[in-house]
């Protein structure tokens, strides 16, 4: 096995008797679903579960909030050419936050791209790993097909070779070195993407931006936990980059912050941190024909990722009880296995179990592994035909199923988590043009503040320019990761501390079901603020608040949610349930899609 490939950054944060502001957050938001024990007589019986319902009070809500009710330490801008309040904190400078800043079509046309069309190879996804590149899985699973094979990254039964045994077929890999030629997404969807970014509704483009502050309630006070749900005094902001500890600076992936403490953990938890550890068994008991199913990020890993106790309020009939997995093992797993070194040019080296283990962390485990040291200057597996992939009665999962775990998605330059650097040279699909003129544009409004004379950007950042060229120092955006959550996935505190320049902003846009954000400072001992964030909201972090914590406790249900996302059997598998043909609009209410465009060259 590799050697672990991230510094510990995080262990005084987690320490066993340790718990941070942070992670206190995080708890306070996470889903947790009690199942209510009944007494009948004398014997306990199951009864339902249910959901534990969550204080909203000191969630920041900005959405249509008059401005004369805006909590204190919270600023609303108006921008000339961009049709929408643009708000900054305080408490978090360099954050900014446009609620609604995309339209309806807009945020369609990109919710469907980044099911459809972002997953595509040679994009890789987490799904890489254990099946390889899988084309048209969105197509599939309207079609209503299974893989032609089962997992690859697990050791075969002795007897059986290959295709034979739905393992990973024995068809030639051939390998190319690289990277596609940029095929902007908007094409495949037709009329698409690119044209509705260009159009941009909240943009006027004969209009110079211009900044202007609407209402400023007070800049120098701190927000009050009670009143702006700021979570208390704080320090007031994020240290200036490099303030920070050392360790916290090495800081890579979230992680899903476990009773134990596995806060520094490089993944991103899978399904409902807080499912409890029967629930678990009970959901891989259900006829999953995927045998795998405990390490894919159903309820086996949500109950290894659980966070914090069920429990508080449950009458006296009821036992609760907390999942008590091992996080630790799973974030370690994940730290050290490979992945997406599917291609029969990488070295097999996981081990199965290994490949387990980073599965189970579900979420992220490419940022949390050597994914690209075994294919640097190698080449990636060519992705097989759609035809070859598919079939209806193939002997591997359902491409239903696959695509209601699928995590994530990279675009751009794969990170190798190993050295710590973007690899430039592997195969990768590029960010699509339409992500990154967004990105650029989202940009400009952020400047425009900058140029006010807010201090969005420190001193060291303002080198980026969103309107100008790459070449002199203007913003470049050629990376994004695309999240998928379901209801109970959580995105764990983190830093994104790794791009070349950590003065170009990240962009991050959220799509679907509404989530609670965590923006907190430079260590994980400064009180979050929890922030609301709904489809079609955007988030900058730029300047000093690249360099702080932040993290997604919890996916909420979209309104109207009528039919319970991820009730009993598994977070939002609702989602993808339709099979033959459940649109996108079916996807995305019981789950959440955030694109963070970066610049990472
Ligand atoms: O999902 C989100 O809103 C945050 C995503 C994020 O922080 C990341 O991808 O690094
Ligand atoms: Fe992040």
């Amino acid at each position: 096995m590799d050697g672990m490939q991230y510094k510990d950054v995080g262990a005084e944060d987690e320490g066993v008797s340790t718990q941070t502001a942070f992670r206190e957050a995080e708890k306070k938001y996470q889903l947790f679903r009690e199942r209510i024990m009944k007494m009948k007589r004398t014997k306990k019986r199951a009864g339902k579960l249910r959901t534990r319902p969550i204080d909203m009070s000191e969630v920041l809500d900005l959405h249509g909030r008059p401005s004369d009710l805006l909590p204190a330490g919270v600023l609303r801008h108006i921008v000339q050419g961009y049709d929408g309040p643009v708000y900054t904190f305080a408490r978090h400078p360099g954050l900014v936050f446009m609620p609604g800043a995309l339209p309806p079509p807009q945020r369609l046309e990109l919710t469907t791209a980044a099911l459809m069309d972002y997953p595509e190879p040679p994009a890789r996804t987490n799904h890489a790993l254990h099946y390889g590149p899988l084309p048209g899985l969105w197509r599939a699973a309207q079609m209503g097909l299974r893989l032609n094979w089962g997992r690859r990254d697990v050791e075969q039964p002795a007897g059986c070779g290959g295709q034979a045994c739905g393992h990973s077929p024995a068809r030639p890999q051939p390998c190319h070195s690289i990277a596609a030629a940029p095929q902007d997404p908007a094409g495949s969807l037709g009329a698409g993407l690119a044209a509705a970014v260009a159009a941009l509704s909240l943009f006027d483009p004969d209009q110079n931006l211009e900044y202007k502050t609407v209402l400023n309630p007070d800049p120098d006070t701190e927000t009050s936990g009670s009143r702006s749900g700021a979570g208390g005094a704080g320090s007031g902001g994020c240290s200036a980059p490099g303030q920070g500890d050392g360790r916290e600076q090495g800081q890579g992936r979230p992680c899903c912050s476990g009773p134990r403490g596995t806060g520094e953990a490089q993944m991103l938890c899978s399904g409902g941190g807080a499912w409890l550890a029967g629930e678990a068994s009970q959901q891989q008991q259900r006829g999953d024909p995927d045998p795998d199913l405990a390490s894919l990020g159903t309820a086996g890993s949500r109950g290894r990722c659980g966070a914090g106790e069920a429990g508080g309020g449950a009458d006296s009939a009821a036992a609760l009880q907390a999942a008590d997995l091992p996080g630790e093992d799973v974030a370690q797993g994940a730290g050290r296995n490979g992945d997406g070194c599917s291609s029969s040019c990488c070295s097999r080296r996981s081990s199965s179990s290994s490949g387990a283990a980073a599965a189970a962390a579900g979420w992220r485990s490419h940022r949390s592994s050597g994914s690209g040291s075994d294919c640097v200057g190698a080449a990636a597996e060519k992705a097989p035909a759609f035809e070859e992939c598919w079939s209806a009665d193939g002997p591997g999962p359902p491409a239903e199923q696959l695509l209601r775990r699928l995590r994530w998605a990279t675009l751009g330059p794969q990170f190798e988590w190993t050295e710590r650097r973007y690899d430039f040279t592997g195969v990768f699909r590029p960010l699509p043009p339409s992500l990154e003129t967004l990105a650029k544009q989202l940009a400009a409004v952020v400047e425009r503040l900058q140029d006010a004379g807010l201090e969005v950007l420190p001193a060291a950042g303002r080198a980026w320019r969103g309107a100008g060229p790459a070449a002199d120092g203007g913003y470049k955006p050629d990376a994004a990761i695309v999240n998928y959550y379901q209801q109970g996935d959580v995105l764990g505190g983190h830093l994104d501390d790794v791009e070349r320049d950590m003065a170009q902003p990240i962009v991050s846009v959220s799509l679907g079901c509404p989530a609670i954000f965590l923006m907190g400072g430079p260590t994980k001992h400064h009180p979050p603020s929890a922030i609301l964030v709904r489809d079609g909201d955007v988030m900058v972090l730029a300047g000093e608040a690249r360099r702080c914590y932040h993290g997604v406790p919890r996916i909420l249900e979209a309104e109207p949610c009528g039919h319970g996302c991820g009730e009993g059997s598994g977070g939002g598998q609702k989602a993808a349930e339709g099979g033959g043909g459940a649109p996108v609009g079916t996807y995305t209410r019981c789950a959440r899609i955030n694109i963070s465009i970066r610049a990472v060259a």
